[in-house]
């Protein structure tokens, strides 16, 4: 979802704490303008969404409150940040600064109830749903807003009705772990905008999870794809640690029967993109150039240096997390 890097993307964290659900805490890695209106230029006061600009009574003691926080700021010489804690929904991402109305809303959100969208794999232990955007626009608009407080360089929250979220459950239960989204008028036909796992789930899988799943979708639709560029740092780490699990499992299954191998021959068997496997080739250090016979170069790759890497990473218990018993993608 690029586009807008730079709206709303600030140089500075500029919320202290996100609490999110009634259980989980985190600080955000980015600060993010999107979520605020500036109440007035004379005040610099930056107040959460329009229903506080609509409400006088809360937008005085927001201003008042505004005001005392300046007041100290200017004695103590700290830098402040703009809020101390956003409260998000876990169910809907709905957000305040008001815990009393997080607190209710917690206790009403209609989203621990339903499920939106379609079902597109459901396994004894994961599900994930499709929801299309143009339906569920707050739900998106939302769920975007949230996602730059993790990510800076993507993620657009408004214009989203082109797009389509996959969203992860534990199978029986309502509370959304991660997601992926997806531009269905991608000019590159990537099968992956964004993905994020929210912060409590993370390092379990699930990423890896979605990832395996992005591409049953693009197979499914018998097109070579891979993710929107670029890829932030741990997004990365992530995709690189998948391809190249991936790549070295097949090339040590050709290996037994060929050989040389071509970075082509990869393409056709994993249809990940040349340049994605080119970038976990290096990775594993395995990539090296050699002269043909006419003066010109071309890429090999090192079977040795794939065992290695295999053997370094247990890559022979590495088991495709997502099974095509449980996908529903015909309907
Ligand atoms: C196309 C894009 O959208 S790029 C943007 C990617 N998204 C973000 O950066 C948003 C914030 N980050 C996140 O949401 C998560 O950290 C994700 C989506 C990147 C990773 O999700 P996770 O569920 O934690 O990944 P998962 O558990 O499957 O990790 C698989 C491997 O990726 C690598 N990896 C994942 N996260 C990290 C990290 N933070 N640091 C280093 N390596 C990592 C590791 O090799 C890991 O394997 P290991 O745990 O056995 O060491």
């Amino acid at each position: 979802m690029s586009g807008e890097r730079d709206y709303g993307v600030l140089d500075e964290v500029n919320i202290d704490k996100i609490q999110f659900g009634l259980e989980h805490a985190f600080t955000p890695l980015y600060g993010s303008s999107a979520y605020f209106s500036e109440a007035g230029i004379e005040s610099k006061c930056y107040i959460l969404g329009t229903d506080y600009w609509n409400n006088h009574a809360q937008y005085e003691s927001v201003i008042d409150a505004s005001k005392k926080q300046r007041k100290k700021e200017q004695t103590s010489l700290v830098k402040k940040s703009w809020l101390t804690t956003l409260y998000v929904c876990d169910y809907c991402f709905k957000y305040t600064n008001d815990q009393h109305a997080f607190q209710e809303h917690m206790e009403f959100c209609e989203y621990q109830e339903k499920l939106s969208g379609k079902t597109k794999y459901l396994s004894p232990k994961y599900t994930i749903r499709r929801i299309k955007c143009y339906k569920h626009r707050v739900f998106a608009q939302c769920l975007s807003l949230f996602t730059k407080l993790l990510l800076d360089n993507k993620s657009t929250f408004f214009n989203l009705d082109h797009y389509e979220f996959y969203l992860l459950y534990e199978t029986g239960k309502n509370k959304p772990m991660g997601f992926f989204s997806k531009d269905l008028y991608s000019f590159e036909k990537n099968n992956l905008g964004t993905i994020l796992v929210f912060p409590p789930y993370q390092r379990r899988g699930l990423g890896t999870l979605l990832i395996e799943f992005s591409y049953k979708l693009s197979n499914f639709e018998n097109c070579m794809s891979g993710p929107e560029k670029p890829l932030s740092p741990f997004g990365t780490a992530l995709y690189v640690k998948y391809w190249s699990r991936v790549i070295c499992k097949e090339i040590l299954k050709l290996a037994t029967t060929h050989s040389t191998i071509q970075v082509q021959t990869i393409v056709e068997l994993t249809k990940f993109r040349s340049e994605d496997i080119a970038l976990a080739l290096k990775f594993m250090e395995s990539l090296y150039e050699h002269s043909n016979s006419n003066g010109s170069f071309s890429f090999g790759v090192s079977v040795d240096a794939i065992s290695e890497w295999a053997t370094k990473n247990n890559v022979c218990n590495f088991q495709p997390l997502v099974k095509d018993e449980y996908l529903l993608l015909e309907y």
